[in-house]
């Protein structure tokens, strides 16, 4: 385990507080770095730290300290209500060989092209679903018509939807013109079979009369009475020759189709996707339709020149609900104010709105923090070795690559090193007050996406009060909140169990059914979030008088490590291995660096 703000780590440099670095010698906060000069001389000149809340406006404006107008609307969307319609086919052609001494050529009319597919991806990259909500419908192309000469029609374009890892996707509602046709076939049969029976009947009793000597016109009447065959149901898939006499019309006979097979199999309703890993390739969620045929697949020894071809297969359509799971590596946990924002534009390209007044973010932002220059060279400097995980060491082998050696145990084990994080998102969302977890505030909306976040970083403003307060009143809240997310899932759980009975006791079988899993504790616990890694990210360091603060936080946070203090969320068994403090000034850019490499020894463990 790192010590905790260690002196000796020349990343870690003590810019902020050099008393707790005790092994340093001391230096007097006017020979501070620079940046940090307006707010200290604010200080030599004996004024109040609660009058200096406002030190941003003494700084110049910069990106770190913009003006409240410059930022870019958050385009963050984490749900996704779309509509997808893949193509249809396009239809056959109706045509005949025209040259010159040749009255009635063949049939030469092309097939229609297939309608275009509709696919989704998760890829690399993708971190909301905002173009997603905003589309709506999204539509495959149509496959073309058919032309004369025996030209095909062009195929219509598949579509890929491509959207962030952790989406989920689940189908509300879907419209499939095959399994529409495939009841009117059943009915037609039925129809049929019935129509075929009342015609062996009437024969039965036509010949039951000429048996018993009942006249010719008897039998005549009872074949008269059959009522008319039934429709065949594909009638309404052809189309017929515009240039058709009433005479051709009149002894049009139309062949049955057989049901046709998609090209691409349909995957079977109700439709659940859980994109957790970036997907190869794309996977299908509504095939096209089949393109009509020409009319030349009609031709026979008694139908010569068709006079008709078919139309395009319709195609799926289905509404879907796509929701973003996991959103981002590390979670902001802050009250109003503290500084959130602030440190995303600090540490990512970020642009998410600053002010100082509560509430000035509403929207979930969504920063990426980019460790490679996109070509594989770091352009933050990781550890060699150590973080929070030291007990392996990473050599670069030109005949091996990278090799992680590990020692467990007194052994040493060799194996492969994992591919180096080259990426991790930061969830910033709005502040949290007390009663965040009982729905004030903007609070419960947004708990969601910390309770998916891989680390939660604590924002605490040091020059807010007391920063051990703050905390304990944050992990009260997220605490709550993650007891009422455990109830509420027991509840969904209990109400979706199969009722054997149907009196609501379950039976011996479903007792069968649920012997071998361990039956869930009686009270939640709130664990599923306690047992994240976290720290405590302690900012605007740089006004004066938070010293005094950050240190006090300091030393609860220590004795939460030893196990002298409970966790803040009072949760039993939750994660405190090594609770720290980075005192940081995010309006400066200081103790940024500081941040990603913790969060990166976190994410790795
Ligand atoms: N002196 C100083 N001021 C800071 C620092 N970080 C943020 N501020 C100021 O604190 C105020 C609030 O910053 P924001 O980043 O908007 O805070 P937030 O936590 O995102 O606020 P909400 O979105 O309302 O929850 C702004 O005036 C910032 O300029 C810092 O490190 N030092
Ligand atoms: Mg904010």
């Amino acid at each position: 385990m790192p010590p905790r703000c260690s002196p000796a780590s020349a990343l870690f440099l003590p810019f902020l507080y050099p008393t707790l670095f005790r092994s340093l010698p001391r230096v007097p906060r006017a020979s501070l770095s620079t940046a940090a000069s307006p707010s200290t001389s604010a200080a030599e000149h004996g004024s109040d730290s609660t009058e200096t809340l406002t030190a941003s406006d003494t700084i110049p404006v910069s990106r770190l300290n913009p003006s409240p107008d410059d930022y870019a609307i958050s385009s963050f969307a984490d749900k996704a209500k779309v509509t997808i319609l893949a193509g249809g086919g396009g239809h056959g052609c109706i045509s005949f060989l025209r040259e010159a001494f040749m009255a009635n050529g063949p049939a030469n009319g092309g097939d229609g092209g297939h309608g275009g597919n509709i696919y989704i991806q998760a890829v690399h990259g993708e971190n909301s679903l905002h173009k997603l909500a905003r589309r709506r419908i999204i539509r495959a192309g149509r496959g073309k018509t058919g032309q004369g000469s025996n030209r095909g029609g062009a195929r219509g374009d598949d579509v890929v939807i491509q959207v962030p890892i952790g989406t989920v996707i689940r189908e509300i509602e879907r419209i499939d013109p095959m399994d529409e046709e495939k009841i009117l076939y059943r009915q037609a049969r039925e129809k049929e079979r019935e129509y075929d029976k009342l015609v062996r009947e009437a024969e039965e009793a036509a010949q039951a009369s000429e048996e018993t000597g009942v006249g010719e016109g008897e039998a005549l009447r009872l074949n008269i009475d059959l009522p008319e065959p039934p429709e065949h149901p594909n009638a309404h898939k052809f189309i017929l020759y515009p240039g058709m006499s009433n005479s051709d019309r009149r002894g049009l006979s139309l062949p049955r189709l057989p049901l046709r097979e998609r090209l691409y199999a349909q995957p079977d309703p109700p439709l659940h996707l859980d994109l957790s890993v970036a997907s190869p390739r794309p996977i299908l969620l509504a095939a096209g339709g089949l393109g009509g045929l020409g009319n030349p697949h009609f031709v026979s020894k008694d139908r010569p020149r068709p006079l008709f071809a078919t139309k395009g297969e319709r195609a799926v359509r289905m509404q879907l609900e796509l929701e973003l799971k996991l959103l981002a590596d590390v979670g902001f946990v802050g009250l109003p104010n503290a500084g959130k924002s602030t440190l995303l534009r600090a540490l990512t390209r970020s642009r998410a709105r600053v002010g100082n007044w509560a509430f000035t973010t509403l929207q979930p932002n969504i920063g990426t923090v980019v460790l490679d220059n996109h070509k594989g060279r770091p352009i933050v400097k990781l550890r060699s070795s150590g973080g929070s995980s030291p007990s392996h060491s990473v050599i670069h082998d030109a005949t091996f690559g990278s090799v992680v050696v590990s020692q467990q145990h007194g052994q040493v084990q060799i194996g492969e090193a994992p591919e180096p994080r080259k990426r991790f998102t930061i969830a910033d969302i709005p502040g949290l007050i007390e009663g965040a977890h009982l729905d004030r505030g903007l609070g419960m909306e947004f708990l969601r996406h910390v309770e998916r976040a891989g680390v939660l970083a604590f924002v605490i403003d040091l020059n807010a009060g007391d920063a051990v307060k703050a905390l304990k009143s944050l992990w009260t809240e997220v605490g709550l909140y993650a007891r009422m997310r455990e109830d509420e899932e027991r509840e969904r759980e209990a109400s979706e169990r199969i009722d054997w009975q149907g009196d609501g006791s379950t039976s011996a079988a479903s007792r069968m059914m649920v012997a071998d899993l361990p039956e869930p504790s009686a009270q939640p616990t709130g664990l599923h979030i306690a047992s994240k890694p976290w720290f405590v990210i302690a900012t605007k360091g740089d006004l004066p008088g938070t010293e005094e603060n950050f240190d006090k936080l300091k030393t609860y946070l220590d004795a939460v490590t030893d196990g002298e203090e409970p966790h803040p969320s009072n949760v039993e068994h939750a994660w405190t291995e090594d609770c720290v403090a980075i005192p940081v000034s995010a309006i400066h850019g200081q103790g940024v660096d500081r941040i990603i490499h913790w969060t990166l020894g976190l994410l790795d463990d």
